[in-house]
């Protein structure tokens, strides 16, 4: 770029930021109340606009106040002014732009594109949001589910979409596998109702390996099963203080599945994995974070407006690059990720055949077991 043309285009933008910067401060003080936890990270943001780095010396631990809000402001590091400014018009525009502070999402009945019975799907803002819909059953994916959510995966895949997001909509993410679509067996016997679901799952979790743009999980609610085994081929997962997350595959007398059990004890470490993927522990959205299984936790209530401000904001990057990054970061594991799919929909083919799996499903149909 001209240098000279660069220089006014990066004052511009410096001028309109803090032009923007003054008129949230003003913003600010109209909001209705957001909650401790954002109030911090106004602060912190404000602190870090005005006076850079935190430099002052670190409140007793018996100041509690003033030593929770120094940490907020310490935990921004080097952030520089200008960006800090910018996050801090982004977050107070994102409690401004909705007076709705609940978890509940409305279809967007207007915008959604039709075609399918299990999902909500619209394309706006350079995103192309995906939600599972069936908050009644908590969102359990039923066949037609997967299949629809291949149909969307890839119709957003060749879209003009920068960036695609997977959520839920009502109080929970996802209940994972649909339990009943075990109970639906063919005429040619149960054989084959468990080759073709091992096919159906293959085929399923390989949309997400191939998945050539930036992928996201707006984790609502509650995971379980599949929906969180998965995360871990996403590139992103924001998750709502309210989630957990929570794979019982032994107490299904099933086995795990998504690549999990390649990529959680790559991002986790294997003892941590092991207690997920063969104890079934649940975890709380703070520790699936700490534990590298979710990017960022946001306060429940004000999960969507924080999420969705980020992510308008990253849909405006330039989608080539991104894609491209995508690829850099991931292309290397992909043909690892197949085998690793096609292994684990194996095991899970005989699993389903097992009196521990047929025992355990009943239980649940009947009744008798819930997690
Ligand atoms: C073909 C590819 C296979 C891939 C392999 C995948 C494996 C997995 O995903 S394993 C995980 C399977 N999921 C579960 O085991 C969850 C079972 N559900 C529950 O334990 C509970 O429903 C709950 C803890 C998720 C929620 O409990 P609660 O808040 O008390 O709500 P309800 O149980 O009353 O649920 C409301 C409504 O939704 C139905 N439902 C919920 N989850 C499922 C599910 N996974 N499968 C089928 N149905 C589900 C539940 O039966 C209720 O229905 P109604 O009784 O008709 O209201």
């Amino acid at each position: 770029m001209v240098p000279a043309l660069q220089l006014h285009m990066s004052k511009t933008a410096m001028r309109a930021s803090q032009k923007d910067f003054e008129s949230a401060l003003s913003q600010v003080k109209r909001l209705k109340d957001p909650g401790n936890e954002v109030k911090l990270k106004l602060y912190a943001l404000y602190k870090q606009a005005t006076e850079g780095p935190c430099n002052t010396p670190k409140p007793g631990v018996f100041d509690l106040i003033n030593k929770a809000k120094w940490d907020a402001w310490n935990a921004l590091g080097s952030l520089p002014k200008e960006t800090a400014r910018q996050n801090y018009v982004d977050l107070v525009s994102g409690l401004s732009s909705s007076s709705d502070s609940s978890s509940q999402v409305k279809p967007e009945a207007d915008r959604k594109q039709p075609g399918y019975e299990t999902l909500v799907v619209t394309s706006e803002d350079s995103i192309t949001k995906i939600m599972m819909n069936r908050p009644a059953k908590k969102n359990a994916i039923t066949i037609q589910m997967y299949n629809e959510i291949m149909l969307a995966l890839k119709a957003a895949s060749k879209d003009d979409s920068a960036i695609t997001v997977l959520t839920g909509n009502g109080d929970y993410y996802s209940s994972g596998n649909d339990l009943s679509n075990f109970t639906d067996i063919p005429p040619e016997g149960i054989e084959e109702k468990a080759k073709s679901s091992a096919i159906l799952l293959r085929d399923f979790v390989d949309c997400f390996i191939d998945f050539p743009k930036p992928l996201i999980a707006v984790v609502n609610g509650p995971a379980v099963g599949i929906s969180v085994t998965i995360l871990g081929l996403f590139d992103t997962v924001y998750a709502s203080s309210r989630a957990t997350f929570h794979t019982p595959f032994s107490h299904l007398g099933q086995s795990p599945e998504g690549c999990s059990s390649y990529t959680f004890p790559k991002i986790m470490g294997p003892a941590k994995a092991a207690e997920m993927l063969i104890f079934g522990k649940k975890l709380t959205a703070a520790e699936a974070c700490a534990q590298g299984l979710v990017t960022e936790v946001f306060p429940d209530s004000t999960f969507q407006k924080e999420v969705w401000t980020r992510l308008k904001a990253y849909s405006k990057l330039p989608p080539n690059a991104m894609r491209i990054s995508k690829q850099v970061i991931r292309n290397r594991e992909k043909e690892k990720l197949r085998a690793i799919n096609a292994e684990e929909s194996r095991a899970l083919q005989e699993r389903w055949l097992s009196d521990e799996c047929t025992n355990a499903v009943m239980n649940f149909l009947t009744r008798k077991a819930k997690l």
